[in-house]
């Protein structure tokens, strides 16, 4: 498969800033490096082309209309600032309205919508508004946690610190012990 990226454009870049950070991209040991960071960004940011909607296409007709969540969705962006990973958890639910998607395909969407340069509080709103068009769901809750690198590694330093972002759409925004019962599903019975 064609890759979605311009490798041979990465590598040049590569050997640029190695070049300008004063190493010497000829020497043995960084000889393979720009081909590997161009595969490596071309994995980081494979979701650029492709579209989430891909997974939410398959649905199941069912009356349930209770909370549905699926906890502890592991993934790894890359904050858009500074092209270093944030890196987490998300948290998914939503009230069905006659229409639900296999749980896999809630961690596929996580997925792509990571996969591209992001800022944590876009990551969290485009997650939740893809579910809302395309299940018409009652409701939709996206609790985000993650650590970034930008913040742990460099600039202020403080490993440890993390970013908690929500989106509330529907009945999670406009009913209160709705959205304090999806709070308790994500984090009352082990945290
Ligand atoms: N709101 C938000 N900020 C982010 C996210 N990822 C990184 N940032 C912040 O983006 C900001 C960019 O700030 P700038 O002042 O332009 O960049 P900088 O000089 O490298 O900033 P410092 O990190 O403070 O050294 C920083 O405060 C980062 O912590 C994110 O997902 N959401
Ligand atoms: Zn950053």
């Amino acid at each position: 498969m064609k890759s979605p990226v311009d490798l041979q454009r990465i590598e040049r870049a590569v050997r640029e800033i190695l070049a300008a950070v004063g190493e010497d991209p000829d020497r043995e040991g960084l000889l393979e490096t720009p081909a590997r960071v161009a595969r490596m960004y071309a994995e980081m940011f494979s979701g650029l082309k492709l579209d989430p909607r891909e997974h939410t296409r398959k649905f199941f007709t069912e009356q349930y209309d209770e909370v549905v969540l699926v906890r502890d969705i592991s993934f790894c962006s890359m904050c858009e600032h500074h092209l270093l990973p944030f890196i987490g958890h998300a948290h998914v639910a939503y009230i069905p309205n006659g229409k639900v998607i296999g749980l896999s395909k809630i961690a596929r969407v996580v997925e792509v919508i990571s996969r591209r340069p992001q800022v944590q509080e876009r990551m969290t709103e485009d997650i939740a508004n893809l579910l809302v068009d395309e299940l018409h769901a009652k409701g939709v809750a996206v609790v985000v946690e993650a650590s970034h690198s930008c913040m742990t590694i460099r600039g202020v330093r403080k490993p440890g610190s993390s970013m908690v972002t929500s989106a509330m759409k529907g009945l999670f925004r406009s009913n209160l012990s709705t959205r304090a019962e999806v709070m308790q599903l994500i984090y009352g019975s082990k945290r």
